[in-house]
């Protein structure tokens, strides 16, 4: 095993709960980078370029350390649909995602302390049943949506309207641990 230190380079509660899954001590530094999307960029590309920054943001203050990072979108009818601003975007959101077929794309980079980084991106398909205004109305109300991509958390209440999902369930959650192991395991950070 590789004696180094793993740093966490993400503020979500939900990443920290799935990255201690994976039995490899670590701490936690959040990175504050603009997530904004530039021009025509593909969902993929969009997802993976946040997920490096992250991580550079944080390799850069703690260089002697592997640092992981992660971002996760969602994405509908080509359009990619990050944490809503308000109520409202939550509610419209929502509206959207309300009877069709969605994906949601979590990618994740490991930097290395000499640098050296591996990358992984996962997509899964998610169906939302109907969804109604008033569930929609009860389920903002609550707040669980506005620190979530698509505003929704498929962990909390908003998983009672997902009929069918295809591909990384932590992947929607935030932190896909198939990919996540894969790095942590070619790195020799974890066994198994
Ligand atoms: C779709 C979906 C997203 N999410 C979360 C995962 C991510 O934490 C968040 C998307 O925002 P991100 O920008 O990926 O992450 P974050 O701001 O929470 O944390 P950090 O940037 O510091 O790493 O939405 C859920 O928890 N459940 C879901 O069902």
């Amino acid at each position: 095993m590789v004696e180094r230190s793993l740093i966490l380079a993400s503020a979500s509660p939900r990443r920290r709960e799935l990255l201690d899954r994976c039995g490899v001590p670590f701490t936690v530094v959040a990175s504050a980078i603009d997530e904004s999307v530039e021009g025509d960029e593909a969902p993929a590309d969009y997802v993976l370029r946040v997920a490096r920054a992250k991580a550079v943001a944080v390799h850069r203050r703690h260089a002697g350390s592997f640092v992981l990072g992660a971002d996760t979108s969602v994405v509908a009818a080509g359009r990619i649909l990050g944490k809503p601003a308000d109520a409202d975007q939550a509610r419209d959101m929502l509206r959207q995602l309300s009877g069709r077929c969605h994906e949601v794309i979590s990618a994740v980079v490991l930097l290395s302390p000499d640098g050296r980084k591996t990358e992984r991106l996962s997509i899964t398909q998610v169906e939302f049943g109907l969804v109604h205004e008033a569930w929609i109305d009860a389920y903002v109300a609550t707040g669980d949506c506005m620190d979530k991509a698509g505003a929704y958390g498929i962990q909390n209440q908003a998983g009672l309207w997902i009929r069918r999902l295809t591909g990384s369930y932590t992947g929607v959650v935030g932190l896909p641990l198939f990919e996540t192991a894969q790095l942590l395991r070619e790195a020799g950070l974890v066994e198994f």
